[in-house]
């Protein structure tokens, strides 16, 4: 008997949850003009034995010993919490039952600055941590697939809140491409647990 294949087009399952209206306009505005303030530096990163800017600038606050290191060459040392950092952490706490110990900032200056495919997996995040973040200003194309799979798109929207749930990093891969579309900055806060610290 012949049998009929269900669902082969259907939306994929993914292991994130998206809130659009997160914040309030009025808040997104004042975070975003509070985060235009943060201490934003360019690293370096090492690829295949060469040196290269990371393609956007970085931001790290959080509790004191939370050292983070990426890529095996991007070494950040957290900043003591802000006030409105730390108030949009509980936030997402109380929204999410999720805890944070350290919010990364991503500023992306132009449709240059991008962040290739990749899982927030080190091991200072402890096993399958969950990671919250936040989008303020432009909106850019957020992609997401299984590790073998099919890209599903998303647009990050001022004031929005996406939520990469605990197994995701394991399963799932993402990336904000690059664009040859004129966009101003956007600011991306990756909120994220940490096993170390004091
Ligand atoms: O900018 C984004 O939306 C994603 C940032 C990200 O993936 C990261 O910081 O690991
Ligand atoms: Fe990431």
């Amino acid at each position: 008997m012949q049998q009929l294949t269900l669902f082969s087009e259907s939306t994929p399952v993914l292991p994130v949850s998206y809130y659009p209206d997160f914040l309030t306009q009025e808040l997104a505005n004042e975070l975003y003009q509070h985060c235009l303030k943060l201490e934003w530096q360019q690293n370096q990163i090492r690829i295949a034995g060469k040196t290269m800017p990371v393609p956007r600038l970085e931001c790290i606050y959080g509790d004191a010993g939370c050292d983070y290191l990426y890529s095996n060459s991007v070494f950040l040392k957290p900043l003591t919490w802000t006030e409105p950092l730390s108030n949009l952490r509980d936030r997402i706490t109380a929204l999410t039952s999720y805890k944070f110990r350290i919010v990364i900032g991503n500023q992306y200056r132009t449709g240059m600055d991008s962040i290739g495919w990749h899982a927030d997996n080190e091991q200072s995040m402890g096993i399958n941590p969950a990671i919250a973040s936040v989008s303020l200003g432009s909106c850019r194309k957020f992609q997401i697939k299984p590790r073998n799979g099919k890209a599903t798109d998303f647009w990050l929207e001022h004031g929005s809140l996406l939520v990469m749930h605990p197994g995701c990093q394991s399963t799932h891969l993402h990336q904000v491409p690059k664009t040859n579309k004129v966009v101003s900055t956007r600011i991306n806060l990756t909120f994220r647990p940490h096993i170390g610290g004091r």
